[in-house]
């Protein structure tokens, strides 16, 4: 480990993140009653912007109104290239409930942005007397955002979490694609004429994961567009878990199961990380640093490996 260590990120579960537009009210207590850990009123891309002023009327009264339980709830405002993001973090901060939990900012492209977002929050803060302090999540959906995207990690203390979104990061990037996560027809090699498709969103995935880690932030998976495909979605969340991700959006209600049950370790897998730890003490005991587990090497970096399994599933029991 380097002198600096490794700064834990916050400790809440954010196995799904359940988004919702705040043009349609109807759907809030819906959201509210999901099994989500995190829910994402937008002010941003699924509202249209002749709906942007009355769909923050309705979320700051949500934000008071519905009763969001134990939920982290956070709403993502617009833009920084738009005309709507300062009235959105105003509004919120001036007239919503001290209910709500975290802001989003879309788009990031450097840490300024995040800067001029903290700038402006601290001062009504200060200026309002809210003693709860507002936490950021932010989504890397650019070239620029990809690019800088360890500042932008760095850029706040109140940053708990990064997503990727697919949609936008797409476009930014120039892809050719529509789709929104998985699979992509033609990003296949051929060995032997035979197709093997790899995975276009690994590399931001891997860079945001490695931001994230090392400044304390939580690594999340964005949105999986084709909500009739459960496998699909299924696929990518493992991958995502797999590389270190703690979660996954879910654009709707249905995708919410099946990011809770990629996200929650397994039983077996808990029992097994406890199972290592366990050898590891008795190993420990003999003056050991390494030993088998099941005829395989497990030594000191094990630990570290099943505690992470362990902790996961001791917060999300709490
Ligand atoms: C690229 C990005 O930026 S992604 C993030 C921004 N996008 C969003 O927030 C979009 C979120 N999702 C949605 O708006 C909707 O789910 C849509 C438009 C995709 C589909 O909506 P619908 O056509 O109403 O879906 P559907 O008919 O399958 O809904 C089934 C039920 O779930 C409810 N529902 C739909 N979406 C949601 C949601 N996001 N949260 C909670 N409940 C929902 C419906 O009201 C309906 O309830 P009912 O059975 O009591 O009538
Ligand atoms: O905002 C999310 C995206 O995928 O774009
Ligand atoms: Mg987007």
């Amino acid at each position: 480990m380097s002198f600096r260590t490794q700064p834990a990120p916050v400790a809440r579960p954010n196995r799904c993140q359940l988004f919702g537009p705040g043009s349609r009210p109807a759907i809030f207590e819906k959201m509210a009653g999901s099994a989500a850990d995190v829910i994402n009123i937008d002010l941003e891309d699924s509202v249209a912007p002749s709906d942007k002023d009355s769909a923050r009327k309705n979320v700051i009264q949500a934000i008071g109104d519905v009763d969001w339980g134990k939920k982290t709830l956070s709403v993502r405002i617009n833009g920084l290239d738009t005309p709507f993001w300062y009235r959105d973090v105003v509004d919120l901060l001036e007239q919503a409930s001290d209910r709500l939990d975290l802001i989003m900012i879309p788009k990031v492209g450097c840490a300024a942005d995040v800067y001029a977002v903290d700038a402006l929050v601290t001062a009504i803060e200060a200026a309002k007397g809210r003693t709860k302090r507002l936490g950021f999540e932010v989504i890397i959906e650019s070239a620029a955002g990809i690019a800088h995207v360890e500042e932008i990690a760095a850029s706040s203390p109140r940053l708990q979490a990064m997503s990727l979104g697919a949609a936008d990061f797409a476009a930014s990037m120039g892809m050719a694609t529509t789709g929104i996560g998985g699979t992509q027809a033609n990003y296949y090699m051929l060995h032997e004429g035979g197709k093997y498709w790899s995975d276009p969103w690994h590399w931001a995935q891997a860079n945001i994961v490695a931001a994230c880690r090392t400044h304390g932030v939580l690594p999340v998976d964005g949105p999986f567009g084709d909500f009739s495909d459960d496998e699909g979605f299924r696929a990518q969340a493992l991958r995502s878990a797999t590389l270190g991700m703690v979660g996954k959006w879910a654009i709707h209600p249905k995708q919410v199961t099946l990011a809770n049950e990629v996200f929650t370790p397994t039983e077996a897998a808990v029992t097994e990380a406890r199972e290592i730890l366990k050898a590891m003490e008795e190993a420990k005991a003999r003056g050991e640093g390494a030993t088998t587990y099941k005829g395989k090497l497990i030594d000191i970096a094990s630990i570290k490996q099943a505690e992470v399994i362990v902790r996961q599933s001791e917060m999300i029991a709490e």
